[in-house]
């Protein structure tokens, strides 16, 4: 029997009745999980290489994603083809997140500080097309001056002054960005500081960091549409010992200046999960933008799926009646498997991350623990997990007209040999 329209309905309907018997809306739960918004991130489409034209001999280490698949995108116009491929095989509500990289400067050597939003018109011409807003990122990374891993921390006042300049640049272009989408484009700063070894200093740099920052986000600048977002991480590649934009300085920084804090799922000790950080944050900060990626071992940024840690952060963004200030991105790349595949599966995944928040039957938990009826409690979550689940993400699914199932594979199949095998 094939699995079709009637079969969907059928068993939606089924399911609908299983939950109710737990007191949740299945219905209303459904229309909600397809307006939550999630940025899909463009660097997934070319591995975090981006279009910059560079002066011959000039280049500095990036982030980096292995692997080399073919097919990778080599311009603006494939990766908007390739994320219009991938947002056509997802459901729900999708905005698209570029890096200061992604500029397309119609082949002249534009500088990081000298970046205007002219350079970026393609794309919001495509995301007005598409009927989705833009996020936007600084680069601190992959470019000659901060080639010693540092950058608005570095103790040359000239470099420091470079990296403040791009920040501005950044901030005119995320505020380009919400004018042309008529609504707030979150920007994300995330630097690279650190130190490979044991820092003599701890201090100093930490200090040149927040003068660059107060420089970036002065009263009076006019960023009118940016909502700042500032990343902690714990480590990264040459920065082992020490990185200068640590959780807790961000996490001082964000509060006491009123910018966002962004939580990366990687940023943290290897078995650290960041669910436990939401109600400890948002019950003092004022916007959370969480990076969705899933570390293994280290932040190595795999492809997210549908795991007990991310299904974790959205059940404590529900249990919080927190959407209003939580923004979802994604921050991973895989360059070893086919890259529009990893996003529908990445993206999927935290769609049903988030329906699975919602149909929840928090109220009935509550309960259970207010009146002390712990045993009730735990009952209560292990049942919900074999609840019907499968039935309402199909229905979610064809409501939004993408593939019901697996069946998207065999359109990753058909764009890779139509498409993608004939980049070279
Ligand atoms: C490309 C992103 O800005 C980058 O991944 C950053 O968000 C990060 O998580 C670095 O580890
Ligand atoms: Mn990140």
């Amino acid at each position: 029997m094939s699995y079709g329209e009637t079969e969907i309905r059928k068993m939606y309907e089924m399911a609908k009745e299983r939950y109710a018997e737990y007191g949740v809306d299945v219905d209303a739960a459904l229309e909600r999980a397809l307006e939550i918004p999630v940025s899909m991130h463009c660097w997934q489409t070319d591995d975090v290489v981006g279009f910059e034209t560079k002066e011959e001999g000039l280049d500095g280490g990036g982030i980096m994603a292995t692997g080399g698949y073919p097919g990778r995108a080599r311009n603006g116009d494939e990766s908007r083809a390739d994320l219009e491929q991938a947002m056509a095989l997802i459901p729900g509500k999708a905005r698209v997140n570029i890096h200061a990289i992604y500029a397309e400067t119609g082949g002249r050597v534009v500088d990081r500080d000298a970046l205007e939003p002219e350079h970026f018109s393609a794309w919001m011409d495509w995301a007005r097309a598409q009927g989705v807003g833009l996020d936007f990122n600084p680069t601190f990374f992959g470019h000659p001056k901060a080639d010693d891993g540092l950058s608005l921390s570095h103790p040359d006042p000239a470099i420091r002054r470079f990296w403040v300049d791009h920040g501005h640049a950044c901030r005119k272009i995320g505020k380009a960005m919400a004018e042309s989408q008529g609504g707030p484009c979150c920007v994300n700063w995330w630097i690279p500081d650190g130190t490979k070894d044991y820092a003599a200093d701890r201090w100093s740099p930490r200090e040149r960091l927040i003068e660059s920052y107060d420089a970036l986000f002065k009263a009076g600048d006019d960023s009118a549409g940016c909502l700042d977002f500032v990343e902690s991480k714990l480590f990264g590649i040459g920065s082992e010992a020490y990185v200068a934009g640590s959780a807790e300085f961000y996490s001082n920084y964000a509060l006491s200046r009123g910018v966002g804090l962004c939580l990366d799922m990687g940023h943290f000790h290897p078995t650290e999960e960041i669910y436990d950080k939401i109600s400890s944050q948002l019950l003092f900060q004022q916007n959370l933008l969480l990076h969705v990626s899933r570390p293994m071992r280290w932040d190595s940024d795999h492809v997210v799926l549908f795991s007990d840690d991310l299904q974790r952060v959205f059940q404590e963004v529900q249990r919080g009646s927190a959407w209003d200030r939580v923004f979802v991105a994604e921050d991973f790349f895989d360059a070893s498997i086919n890259r529009i595949a990893a996003y529908v599966i990445g993206t999927r995944a935290v769609r049903k991350a988030i329906l699975m928040a919602l149909l929840e039957p928090v109220d009935q938990l509550k309960a259970f623990e207010n009146e002390g009826r712990c045993a009730e409690r735990l009952g209560l979550m292990e049942e919900e997990k074999t609840l019907p689940f499968a039935a309402v993400w199909d229905m979610l699914c064809a409501r939004a007209g993408v593939p019901v199932g697996g069946a998207w594979m065999e359109r990753v199949r058909e764009y890779e040999q139509e498409v993608l095998k004939t980049r070279g």
